[in-house]
């Protein structure tokens, strides 16, 4: 039939997870493959024809790189398929936000690319994954989703991987884009847009990884009153090439951290991003500390664990804090 074609790529989560009854809390995430999943929502079958692969069923608490770099290189090579006219990829919520944000900067396509999740397990009682999957293949295949980024659609609201945030650790209505909305909201089987960002992304972005097995490693240390220096020093123990600082208030540190850190960026080059503890606003360059002085960067909006991604990313052009700090404006 004349129905466009979603191809569906699991890697398990909640949505493919099972409790122990259908009212307790006590579950494990993934399980279910991608067939069974999409066989529990027959009504999808009145908006697509579906073709599905089982990339991985864990917990996204355990994903990683190498299903990153996975997920990027098969879509990439399906996109030029003209009979497949959108991705959706089945995630655990934990770290949905990640590899949404890792597509959005390595994926070279147009085709929209959907995540999508659930917080209650498949057999909950009012389990919200099989909703989510229907909207999530209803707004891959519409024709308004082409350009507009890695998107994730949960909870009838349509989201840019951006500025993506989980934030309740527990019930639905968990995700959102806290600094500038949703992009739209999926309403009667079709995407309804309001919005657009204006960052670079798939076919804009120069983030190539077709090549790439390892990724540069980069650490996230967070910032606390009476900040030691001592997990630092750790981690430039482990040949560490950047970390992202997630410091108190707009990026701050303390002096103890401010000096360890600047000194590895002079004695070994050390890539440091100053990020926020904070869920929201962005962290700001020079307010309280002289980032050109002492090489560091700042992340703008990305939370830290997006902020990872992009220094990963950009460690693999340049080690340049400039044109990183260029990059955190662009991405
Ligand atoms: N709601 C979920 O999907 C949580 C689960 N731990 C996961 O990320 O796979």
């Amino acid at each position: 039939q004349n129905k466009p074609t979603i191809y569906v790529l699991a890697t398990g989560g909640t949505i493919a997870g099972s409790g122990t009854s259908e009212t307790s809390s006590t579950y494990t995430a993934g399980g279910l493959t991608a067939d069974q999943l999409i066989q529990a929502v027959p009504a999808i079958d009145k908006i697509a024809n579906i073709k599905s692969e089982q990339i991985a069923n864990i917990g996204s608490q355990d994903m990683n790189q190498e299903i990153w770099l996975q997920l990027t290189n098969r879509i990439n090579d399906l996109a030029k398929n003209p009979d497949i006219t959108g991705f959706v990829i089945t995630h655990g919520t934990d770290t949905q936000d990640e590899t949404a944000y890792f597509l959005n900067l390595t994926i070279k396509t147009d085709k929209p690319v959907v995540l999508t999740g659930a917080m209650r397990p498949s057999n909950a009682l009012s389990a919200d994954g099989p909703r989510n999957l229907f909207n999530a293949v209803a707004c891959a295949a519409s024709p308004t989703s082409k350009a507009k980024g890695v998107m994730i659609v949960m909870d009838d609201f349509i989201l840019g991987a951006d500025d993506i945030q989980k934030s309740h650790t527990l019930t639905m209505g968990s995700f959102s884009n806290p600094n500038f909305g949703p992009l739209g909201i999926m309403y009667n089987e079709q995407p309804m847009f309001f919005r657009q960002s204006l960052k670079k992304h798939t076919t804009e972005s120069i983030f190539d990884v077709k090549n790439i097995k390892q990724l540069p490693k980069v650490a996230i240390l967070m910032g606390y009153a009476d900040a030691d220096d001592m997990f630092i020093k750790a981690a430039l123990e482990h040949k560490i090439e950047g970390i992202i600082y997630a410091g108190v208030g707009n990026g701050n540190m303390s002096t103890k951290v401010i000096n360890t850190l600047s000194k590895a960026v002079q004695d070994r080059q050390l890539s440091v991003v100053r990020s926020s503890r904070l869920p929201l606003g962005p962290t700001t360059q020079w307010d309280e500390i002289d980032d050109d002085k002492l090489g560091f960067t700042t992340s703008w909006f990305l939370s830290p664990q997006k902020a990872r991604i992009l220094l990963m990313l950009a460690l693999t052009k340049t080690n340049d804090y400039k044109e990183i700090q260029k990059y955190f404006t662009e991405y």
